[in-house]
């Protein structure tokens, strides 16, 4: 049976005294894959920092197995959000270290193992990835894809128990796209993990997304959630469908 993992409750975030979405409240169950939906500049990034501790929210809770986020003291965050493995639209590595380097700067900083150990562990989490033998390799040596997924090594050094993605497949080609979603499948499922994506890669969106909300920029709040599959065949909302049809409204009716 699914189980709540993380709770939106009553969110509202602002920058300044700027509004970016209000009144938001949704759940995510352990094992889903989430996606943050809505068109450019809506607030999904923003909705994702605050989801990983790097936002305050103007109002409201972001709530992990039942645990408030931003009630909690410093250090309690930080434990929670030591559970997160995040990778980023861009400059996920760093250019000036290798990749082994750069998966070696999670365990080094979070973890008391050994050179060893990281070592090892830095090879088996390359080769979940299917980089098996690049650890010598710098960023700048290999294809776009493969950096995403030696981010995604990166990403899941500490066996996290969510996975934040922003815009995974930004820039890759359609076959990457999609050997990318069924490395994410992948690794949710062998970590046992939950995934939250923000993305408007509608082919992603459909593949793999188990659960969604969409947030509309002119409402400043959500319009929808649920099954993005769902979301295609029932949801009423003019906005959401021209969205998932890509503007193409003829095959709704
Ligand atoms: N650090 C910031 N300070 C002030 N305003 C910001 C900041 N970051 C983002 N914004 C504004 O907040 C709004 C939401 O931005 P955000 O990046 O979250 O949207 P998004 O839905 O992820 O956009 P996109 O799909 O284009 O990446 C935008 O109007 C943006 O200009």
């Amino acid at each position: 049976m699914k189980q709540k993992h993380i709770e939106i409750r009553d969110l509202t975030m602002a920058y300044g005294d700027r509004v970016i979405q209000q009144d938001l409240n949704f759940t995510i169950d352990g094992g889903d894959i989430f996606i943050i939906m809505g068109g450019s500049g809506c607030g999904k990034s923003t909705l994702m920092k605050h989801m990983i501790g790097l936002l305050t929210p103007a109002k409201g809770e972001v709530l992990f197995n039942d645990q408030a986020m931003w009630s909690c003291n410093e250090q309690q965050r930080q434990a929670m959000t030591q559970k997160f493995g995040v990778t980023y639209q861009s400059g996920a590595l760093i250019s000036s270290m290798t990749l082994e380097e750069n998966i070696a700067l999670p365990l080094e900083t979070y973890t008391n193992l050994t050179h060893k150990d990281i070592r090892d562990l830095i090879s088996l989490k390359l080769t979940l990835v299917g980089l098996e033998g690049y650890e010598k390799y710098y960023p700048s040596e290999i294809s776009g894809g493969m950096a995403k997924r030696a981010a995604l090594a990166r990403a899941i050094a500490l066996d996290p128990e969510v996975l934040f993605f922003d815009e995974p497949s930004a820039g890759l080609d359609p076959i990457s796209a999609r050997l990318l979603d069924d490395l994410i499948l992948q690794l949710r499922d062998s970590l046992g993990a939950t995934v939250v994506m923000v993305t408007h890669e509608l082919a992603s969106i459909f593949a793999i997304g188990t659960n969604s909300v969409f947030l509309d920029p002119e409402t400043k709040t959500m319009i929808a959630q649920g099954d993005p599959n769902e979301l295609l065949a029932n949801c009423d909302d003019h906005r959401v469908q021209m969205f998932l049809r890509r503007g193409d409204l003829k095959e709704s009716n």
